[in-house]
């Protein structure tokens, strides 16, 4: 790399020569200013600067990753070993021991769930008495005071007071787990060599009512806010007595009832069984049936059903640790579900995990970035100061800035293309080249002022078109085709300035290339650059007309010189661009220019797909009284048919027929083709692309949303516009804007009132056309004029029914007229009537202070004599002492004697005082003035 300047290697980074000097300066690498030269050496620093930036945040990154992943191990370590330890105490312990682990159980649990309740030392007696029983005989066995929960495990006895009518399961589904889950029963089973695996649901034990039927138990309770959803799983509630007593009634549980969002349910597993009272014969005893949660088996729900029968007393350890994990792994889930239920119900407050990965569309605003990366504006800020780059929260950063930044937080940054929308709705696929066929081209005309465009165009058409069409109605549809040498041509009719601006404008494209029309008498003029420069810059290639020949003082050299200026040099001087000496009016050298035109067409090798979508631009559009909205599109691509359904910008229809510039009715155009259709169900504009689509529905909704996208835009714009602009408006204290809305008839008068409008030139008032519009005024319109407090101007048009009702509700000043020249002029005297009068100051008076008297609570009254003009009570004053203004402001009080006056005149006195102004003495004058509003010419 050679030596750059620190501007064109900041032009290179697509920085700013701020930036790469900042950097400089942090290097240590001694710099002047954008215009100092930095060597290799200095490029290779900078350089290595930036890719250690990325090294270390990369390096940052991983080491953060790396420290995450050890701490999560470490948890899991310490977990396990948590529950290793409580297996062990468990094991070992007395029952003493094993009371308390039941009591600290019991109080993490109540932690947990967020409840209080704290079993009685009696229920903890009986709960460790329950499970001593159960684990001394490694059976279980009710026991006498249990009878008719049977061998309920403890840790349900809590709610059996508190809630009388609710099962067991219930209560401990709403209370804590059951620490009986899938235990119970299992012992039921080995003692009574029965095991149901599903016991009934419902009917037995309800409320502790004797059970009609089999002791189903009562599902674990419904869960209402989810909260303290059947964690304690089953436990079912046991059944009364049955009836009959021969089928007892039985404890059949169900785990954890669901929960009415069925996130929650059944967390405790599957139902833990316990033995039913004991049946009236005592023949049977209870059974206990679990069926597991509804969404998922728990850690122990997976028991009663699927469980081997218990272990035998030998393997009881290695139950107990086995429980307890599972007892673990419930807390866990449960401490998992807690968090969640807690970030719910925080609105999601809870800190979000921050993002490793953030894909952008290209550059956005620091404020959006720092969103995107959930990091702090003024964070991301800082770390583009330390990179050189100062910006602010709402300026935009290139992709390279970001991605540096990205890195900085370890954040992957994807950089995507933006998905075109646009492409999308308007059903843009590419072309197969093998598809393609030649089309004819599309030839625009510019020029300066009266050097022939006009003539010229007319040559042509009347030249080419009455010949080939004889017996044709010539019509003005915008562009019009003719053939020579048997191929087709096609002109758009509107002068060439406008095609330009307003297609381009649209980002339409539609010139294949332009004849610039140079009178040979007058030379290069300035429209004649600016068409240069127009089509420059839409990369057109330009065929002059050197017009006029005819003339006796035409000089076409002159003109070839001119041009040469602009980078048109002739091929006889070495150059490629082609002119054609001609004489619109006299139709002399038309043939040699149209066939330059097929020539230079030819090496443009202009094609398209007949048989493709079909596609194109709205030339020209109007309202016709009689046939609606009709529209002048040139066809791109494919071939265009009556009956197809077309959307052009917001307007959408059937083709219901279509006519060429002849006025001949055609069913079908092809390539390069300009017709007449009509059938859409609105005014398109010029330079609104068009598209076949298949499918009305699929029609109507692109224009819907297009419509409602705009809609969006515009408040968006006249939202800015008050807020913003106004306000510095007001801030500066001289600029008013009136926002205008204009519809007329045709788009062409459109364009021609919106030109004039915009060069309504009253100082200090700008004019804003927000909308504009062929076609009727609608209450489409009335609503975006009474949104951004705009005035409707309505040119050959008038509002329809609605939009006058609305405009009326709204206050919506509608100005119809049908000339021109009113509109500009009432335009132009209405802002200036907008403006703020300006001011001048006219003195009413002048008043000597003879005497001055100092009256407590009033100040200081000064005596005076008026000696020339008046007082008047409302004016403004100022105190002039030895020719020095020492007060300005208003007169307080003006008497005469006692008597307030309105004004006194010359010759007489009075007594005045000055609003807070007490310091008057003898010898003052008083000036009364007041200022007057000046009306603008
Ligand atoms: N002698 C002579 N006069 C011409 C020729 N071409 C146009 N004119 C005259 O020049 C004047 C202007 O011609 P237009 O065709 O109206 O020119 P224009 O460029 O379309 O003018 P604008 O529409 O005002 O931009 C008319 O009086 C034409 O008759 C020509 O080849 N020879």
């Amino acid at each position: 790399m050679t030596k750059v300047r620190v501007y064109e290697y900041a032009k290179r980074l697509n920085m700013s020569s701020k930036e790469i000097l900042t950097i400089l300066t942090r290097l240590d690498i001694p710099v002047a200013n954008h215009m100092s030269v930095m060597d290799e050496a200095t490029i290779g620093k900078v350089e290595n600067f930036f890719s250690d930036v990325k090294k270390r945040a990369a390096e940052r990154h991983a080491h953060e990753v790396e420290k995450e992943l050890r701490e999560r191990q470490q948890r899991r370590q310490d977990n396990h070993n948590r529950t290793d330890d409580n297996a062990a105490r468990k094991t070992s312990g007395t029952g003493d021991e094993n009371q308390g682990a039941s009591l600290e159980r019991n109080r993490v649990m109540a932690d947990q769930t967020g409840q209080t309740a704290r079993p009685t030392s009696r229920e903890g007696d009986r709960q460790d008495d329950s499970r001593r029983d159960g684990r001394d005989n490694g059976q279980y066995r009710p026991r006498s005071n249990d009878a008719h929960t049977g061998g309920r495990p403890s840790y349900g006895e809590q709610r059996r007071n508190d809630d009388t009518r609710a099962g067991a399961g219930r209560a401990q589904g709403t209370d804590r787990p059951s620490h009986g889950d899938g235990q119970g029963r299992p012992r039921q089973d080995r003692e009574q060599g029965n095991f149901s695996s599903r016991g009934p649901r419902g009917a037995g034990g309800r409320d502790g009512r004797p059970a009609s039927s089999n002791g189903g138990g009562r599902p674990g309770g419904m869960n209402r806010d989810g909260n303290r959803s059947g964690f304690g799983g089953g436990g079912g509630r046991p059944g009364g007595p049955s009836r009959d007593g021969n089928r007892g009634g039985f404890g059949g549980g169900r785990s954890g009832g669901p929960s009415r969002d069925g996130n929650r349910g059944g967390f405790g597993g599957g139902g833990g069984g316990r033995s039913g009272g004991p049946s009236r014969d005592g023949n049977r005893g209870g059974f206990g049936g679990g069926r597991p949660a509804g969404n998922r088996p728990a850690a122990g729900g997976i028991a009663p059903a699927q469980q081997k029968p218990a272990a035998p007393g030998s393997l009881r350890k290695e139950k107990e640790k086995g429980r307890d994990k599972q007892s673990f792994a419930r807390h866990e889930e449960f401490n998992e579900q807690k968090l969640q239920r807690s970030k719910r119900r925080n609105g999601g407050r809870q800190a979000p995990a921050l993002p490793t990965e953030v894909t952008v569309e290209g550059p956005m605003s620091v404020g959006d970035f720092a969103k995107a990366l959930q990091r702090e504006p003024a964070d991301v800020i800082k770390k583009l100061l330390l990179l050189g780059i100062m910006a602010t929260i709402n300026q935009e950063i290139d992709t390279d800035a970001m991605e540096l930044i990205a890195s900085e937080y370890g954040v992957t940054l994807n950089v995507v293309e933006p998905v075109d929308e646009e492409a999308l709705d308007m059903l843009i696929e590419e072309e197969d080249p093998a598809n393609l066929k030649p089309r004819p081209p599309v030839v625009t005309i510019m020029g300066h002022v009266d050097h022939g465009k006009t003539t010229l165009l007319d040559a042509i058409r009347e030249s080419k078109v009455t010949a080939t069409e004889s017996g044709g109605i010539t019509q003005h549809i915008g562009a019009y085709q003719v053939e020579v040498n048997g191929r087709p041509i096609t002109f758009l009719d509107t002068p060439g300035h406008e095609a330009f601006t307003t297609m381009r404008a649209r980002g339409a494209q539609v010139t294949d290339l332009t004849i610039l029309v140079v009178a040979a008498d007058d030379g290069v003029m300035p429209q004649t650059i600016e068409a240069i420069n127009h089509a420059k810059a839409a990369n057109v290639p330009i065929i002059v007309a050197v017009n006029k020949i005819d003339k006796p003082d035409a000089n076409p050299d002159r003109v070839q010189q001119e041009l040469t200026q602009y980078g048109l040099v002739p091929e006889a001087w070495g150059g490629d661009t082609i002119f054609a000496p001609i004489s619109a009016l006299k139709k002399e050298g038309l043939d040699e220019l149209l066939e330059m035109v097929l020539l230079v067409a030819d090496v443009q090798e202009l094609k398209a797909n007949p048989n493709g979508r079909p596609r194109g631009t709205v030339i020209e559009a109007k309202l016709d009284k009689g046939r609606g909205s009709v529209a002048t599109v040139l066809v791109q691509n494919g071939t265009l048919k009556v009956g197809d359904i077309v959307v052009a910008g917001t307007t959408y229809g059937r083709v219901r027929a279509m006519v060429n510039d002849m006025g001949r009715r055609l069913k079908q155009a092809g390539p390069s083709m300009p017709v007449e259709i009509q059938g859409l169900n609105g005014v398109p504009s010029a330079g609104d692309q068009f598209v076949v689509y298949d499918d009305e529905r699929g029609a109507r909704n692109l224009v819907e949303k297009r419509m409602s996208r705009e809609k969006q835009e515009q408040m968006q714009t006249t939202s800015k516009v008050t807020l913003d602009d106004l306000y510095k408006q007001i801030q500066e204290g001289k600029v008013a804007e009136l926002n205008v809305i204009v519809k007329a008839d045709v788009q062409g008068s459109v364009e021609a009132l919106v030109q004039s409008i915009e060069k309504i030139d009253v100082s200090g008032v700008r004019v804003k056309v927000i909308h504009r519009g062929a076609g009727a005024i609608t209450e489409s319109d009335v609503s975006l004029a009474a949104a951004s407090n705009a005035i409707i101007i309505g040119f050959h048009v008038r509002p329809d029914v609605n939009a006058t009702r609305m405009a009326e509700a709204e206050k919506v000043d509608i100005r119809l007229y049908r000339v021109i020249y009113n509109v500009i002029s009432e335009l132009e005297s209405a802002m200036k009537g907008m403006l703020e009068p300006e001011y001048k100051e006219v003195v009413l008076g002048h008043a000597e202070v003879r005497e001055t008297f100092t009256i407590s609570r009033i100040g200081t009254v000064a005596g005076c004599y008026v000696t020339d003009g008046k007082l008047s009570r409302d004016a403004e004053a100022r105190l002039i002492r030895d020719g020095i203004v020492v007060y300005e402001g208003k007169l307080d009080s003006l008497k005469r004697f006692k008597d307030d006056a309105r004004e006194v005149q010359t010759g007489f006195e009075c007594g005045v005082t000055l609003e807070r102004f007490n310091d008057i003495k003898n010898g003052d004058v008083i000036e009364a003035f007041v200022m007057e509003a000046v009306k603008r010419d």
